[in-house]
């Protein structure tokens, strides 16, 4: 983390719902991979500034960006949060109970693709989504927020330098490859109005006209 990071990170108080998922990560082993703290603040503000009440999120983990998006939504606000693996989503759904939020969110367990695939053949429509899960899929994780998106909606994409690899050329992987793919249509596709900031991992923001 860059010191300007550090030093934003450091005016905030710490906040003990996000803070115990961090713990109970450490606990189980699982990887520190959250969404940084500067960009969780973002999410509930732009969920809030959305009026957002139904958010899909894709890739749980322990439930920190959870919490954020869920802080954002108004008292009838629904979050859908997809997650490859049954215990993690277990992990988020507890550290969502803890923050009082456990309400608010319903979890699917499996591929995100068949998920998606699932949600999108029952019609279902979204105004806010949080893409975060296996980098090779972020193309297709963009083809279906366009497909779920209400007009209007916002797309947020995570993790969009891949730590520096996604603007080394020597870099050639599926999930690199995948990830300019991603950011070159957030860019480029006319159906959409959007930006990339570019601190911490960078994050992808695009709304769909
Ligand atoms: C970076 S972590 C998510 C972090 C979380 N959004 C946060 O900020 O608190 C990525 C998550 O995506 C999940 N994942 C990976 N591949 C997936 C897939 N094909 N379908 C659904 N989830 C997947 C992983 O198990 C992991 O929990
Ligand atoms: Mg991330």
């Amino acid at each position: 983390m860059f010191l300007n990071e550090q030093y934003v990170d450091s005016l905030y108080a710490k906040d003990a719902d996000l803070e115990r998922v961090k713990t109970v990560l450490a606990e189980r082993g699982m990887p520190d991979i959250s969404v940084a703290e500067g960009y969780g603040r973002l999410l509930t503000m732009l969920v809030r500034l959305k009026g957002a009440d139904s958010v899909l999120e894709i890739g749980a983990l322990g439930g920190y960006s959870g919490i954020c998006l869920a802080r954002g939504m108004g008292e009838e606000g629904k979050l859908v949060s997809l997650e490859l693996l049954q215990h993690y989503a277990d992990v988020a759904k507890a550290n969502m109970e803890a923050a009082g939020l456990g309400g608010k969110v319903e979890y699917l367990v499996g591929d995100a693709k068949a998920s998606l695939a699932r949600l999108a053949a029952e019609g279902r429509k979204f105004d806010f989504f949080f893409i975060d899960a296996d980098k090779e899929g972020y193309p297709v994780y963009l083809d279906y927020a366009m497909e779920l998106a209400k007009p209007g909606a916002l797309i947020v994409g995570d993790n969009i330098f891949l730590r520096g690899r996604t603007i080394d050329d020597a870099k050639q992987g599926p999930a690199v490859r995948a990830v300019r793919s991603f950011n070159e249509r957030i860019a480029t596709d006319e159906r959409l109005l959007s930006t990339v900031i570019p601190g911490y991992d960078g994050l992808a923001i695009a709304i769909v006209k």
